[in-house]
């Protein structure tokens, strides 16, 4: 391995560009190697004042560069799959953004062919677990000192959706990080879905069923209820409160600046993930780098991926049907052991 770990990043958008940025400015023994976007515009504009990036259209042709010993996907949804099944094919260590795979099949697929590898290459990019507030919310859960959790309201708000956003990706794309960080704070599976739509907003481009009231169920007889609303015009708001037997936690209300001013008090409220998690994308990427220097992947996998992709399916299914529709997980392929959500 060369003095700093050489990466490929794939999609050169708002997350692929930030995490240049990061991987560039931000995180010590990496550098970008290589980026690939169909917009060369774009990776040529993430890459402006770094020197020695291979910039090309074609995704393949950079995990081929040289210099390159791992690969940072951050293109859309649907090229993540291939993207992985080439980065396997390497040897690469991944870092993948959520959702890993869209649609549980493709997902499942890219779980096999790692378990074929018989060893870990993936981590997928459910920053929440790397942020400080989520931490201390799981460690406070650990401990049980609050006593069994009961129920968790969970709350998502962005300000405005992509213009391509629909509504099976309220679930797909954001809910998938309440999917994820519920199943590692509970350290249960996710059993059931309901989907429930409200009157949509006025502020929602036409047809978008936005917001949505989704409610899991977990194995062990929790109830999680996320309320999520992407065109909420105001702020990003990220809120999730645990109540349990013997008292509760809330986090999502104590990262910004309280304005004193002219006889009242305001306080601000970020306008998007990039601010809000900031801190958190950088200890993941941070993380996920140690790691490869090491040798080793950790942090959230493949089957959390893959268990992500069935649980949003499931919600996407309750979205269309009006129905409560239950979670069918395959078995999880050896070696991927022992069963249950990471911890
Ligand atoms: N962890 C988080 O909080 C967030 C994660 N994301 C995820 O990051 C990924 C990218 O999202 P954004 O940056 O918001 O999208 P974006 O639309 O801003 O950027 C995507 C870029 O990928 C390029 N692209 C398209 N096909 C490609 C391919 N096959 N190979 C390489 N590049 C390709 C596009 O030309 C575009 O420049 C998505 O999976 C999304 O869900 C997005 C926002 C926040
Ligand atoms: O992952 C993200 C986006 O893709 C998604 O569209 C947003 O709703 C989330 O807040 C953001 O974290």
């Amino acid at each position: 391995m060369a003095e700093l770990l050489g990466v490929a990043v794939l999609g050169a958008g708002h997350m692929g560009a930030d995490h240049i940025r990061r991987l560039d400015r931000v995180v010590s023994g990496a550098r970008v190697a290589a980026v690939a976007d169909p917009d060369a515009e774009r990776a040529k504009e993430a890459v402006a004042g770094i020197d020695g990036v291979v910039v090309h259209t074609d995704p393949e042709a950079v995990l081929d560069a040289p210099g390159v010993e791992a690969v940072l996907i951050a293109s859309p949804g649907p090229a993540h799959e291939e993207a992985l099944l080439a980065a396997f094919a390497r040897g690469l260590p991944v870092l993948c953004e959520k959702p890993m795979v869209p649609g549980s099949e493709g997902a499942l697929r890219v779980v096999e062919a790692e378990a074929r590898l018989g060893r870990r290459l993936a981590q997928i990019g459910f920053m929440r677990r790397y942020d400080a507030e989520y931490q201390r919310l799981k460690s406070l859960l650990d401990s049980g000192r609050l006593g069994r959790p009961l129920m968790l309201h969970c709350a998502h708000r962005n300000v405005s959706s992509p213009p391509d956003f629909t509504s099976a990706m309220l679930i797909e794309s954001s809910v998938s990080h309440e999917i994820d960080a519920a199943r590692w704070l509970l350290g249960q599976e996710l059993t059931a879905v309901t989907v429930l739509r409200p009157q949509s907003s006025a502020g929602a481009p036409e047809g978008l069923a936005d917001p949505q009231f989704v409610l899991f169920e977990t194995e062990r007889g929790a109830l999680v209820d996320v309320e999520v609303f992407v065109n909420c015009g105001f702020g990003y708001q990220v809120r999730c409160e645990a109540v349990c037997e013997a008292g509760s936690a809330r986090i999502g209300d104590a990262h910004t600046m309280v304005v004193t001013a002219a006889g009242g008090a305001c306080e601000e409220v970020a306008q998007d993930y990039l601010v809000r998690f900031a801190d958190a994308y950088d200890r993941e990427v941070r993380s996920w780098v140690d790691a490869a220097r090491r040798g080793q992947v950790t942090g959230p996998g493949t089957w959390d991926g893959y268990t992500a992709a069935v649980v949003a399916e499931a919600g996407v299914r309750s979205l269309r049907s009006g129905s409560r529709v239950t979670v069918d997980l395959a078995p999880r392929p050896a070696p991927h052991t022992p069963a249950g959500p990471t911890r």
